[in-house]
């Protein structure tokens, strides 16, 4: 199932949330980066179908989004984990995905267990199944909301910052289980870690106050940095006009890593990461090919 954007808008009030966005999100992992308010949480709530555009064409595998029957079908095929996923806390996994499976129109009662089932195994839930949810921590929760987005089968999966608030050994096994998720479906992940992008998607969106700046695959944004990034070790603060993208405090001095379109007194030059690609973009500094 793949999904085509073209020119969607849409408005709350005075407020434009997507402001004519393109978009052609080809099957595997697809990450959506975007600083906050960019408008991915409007985009990833349009295609998944609980939010009508207000202008511009929508379509997600072959189903118009812009009209309420298209919208009705694709949230049945569809898994979405929306970054606010209630849950209830004094219901156990299994329960919970038992009444989502109900509201999806899993009709068939033995069928359905079977898959929560083998869905509890997938995200790493079974030995907790018959447990309440409250008390779970932010990861377990995070996992059960997998497993309600992955009934039914879905081939598109769309998760909206699933790992804000988890700690760096969740964040990881989290990103491993969408990896694995996106072999044989497409998996749409909203973020604005671009860690969590750089090591699994194949290709990567950069939405900027509501409209997409990028698309392609994830070493072509890296290269927006190229010929723009440096290295400087120094006692001092960082060297005026350079965007800092990281520093850290060594015995030696403060070790900053730079962007920058003219070399830095002192600095030497190094190869862009991801994030420094992304940095550079929404910036608006160019790479030195350009
Ligand atoms: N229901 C709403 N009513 C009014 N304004 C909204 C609504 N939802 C979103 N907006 C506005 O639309 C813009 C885009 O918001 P959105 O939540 O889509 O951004 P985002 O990229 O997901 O941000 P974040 O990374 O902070 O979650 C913001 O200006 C936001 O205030």
């Amino acid at each position: 199932m793949d999904i085509e954007v073209e020119g969607l808008r849409r408005r709350f009030g005075r407020v434009t949330a997507l402001d004519g966005v393109d978009l052609s999100v080809p099957g595997g992992m697809f990450g959506l980066l975007g600083t906050n308010g960019a408008g991915k949480t409007t985009l990833m709530r349009v295609l998944a179908g609980v939010l009508p555009p207000t202008g511009g064409r929508v379509r997600v595998g072959g189903h118009d989004l812009t009209r309420r029957a298209g919208r009705r079908a694709v949230q049945r095929r569809l898994g979405y984990l929306p970054q606010d996923l209630g849950l209830y806390p004094d219901l156990t996994p299994a329960q919970f995905l038992d009444y989502i499976g109900l509201l999806k129109g899993l009709d068939d009662a033995r069928a359905r267990r079977r898959q929560i089932d083998e869905l509890l195994t997938v995200v790493n839930l079974e030995a907790v199944a018959k447990r309440r949810m409250k008390g779970f921590s932010g990861g377990m929760r995070r996992r059960v909301g997998i497993a309600q987005a992955l009934l039914g089968d879905p081939a598109v999966v769309i998760v909206d910052e699933p790992t804000a608030g988890l700690d760096p050994e969740e964040r990881v096994r989290f990103r491993i289980l969408l990896a694995g998720l996106a072999r044989d479906r497409t998996v749409l992940l909203s973020t604005h870690i671009v860690e969590d992008v750089a090591q699994t998607c194949r290709a990567i969106a950069v939405l900027t106050a509501g409209r997409v700046v990028f698309t392609g695959p994830v070493a072509d944004l890296t290269a927006r940095a190229d010929g723009r990034t440096w290295e400087l070790t120094t006692p001092g603060p960082p060297p005026p006009g350079a965007v800092v993208v990281s520093a850290v405090a060594r015995p030696d001095g403060n070790h900053y890593r730079l962007i920058s379109p003219v070399p830095p007194a002192g600095a030497t030059p190094t190869r862009p990461t991801l994030e420094e690609g992304y940095v550079a973009m929404v910036r608006g500094i160019t790479p030195v090919a350009a």
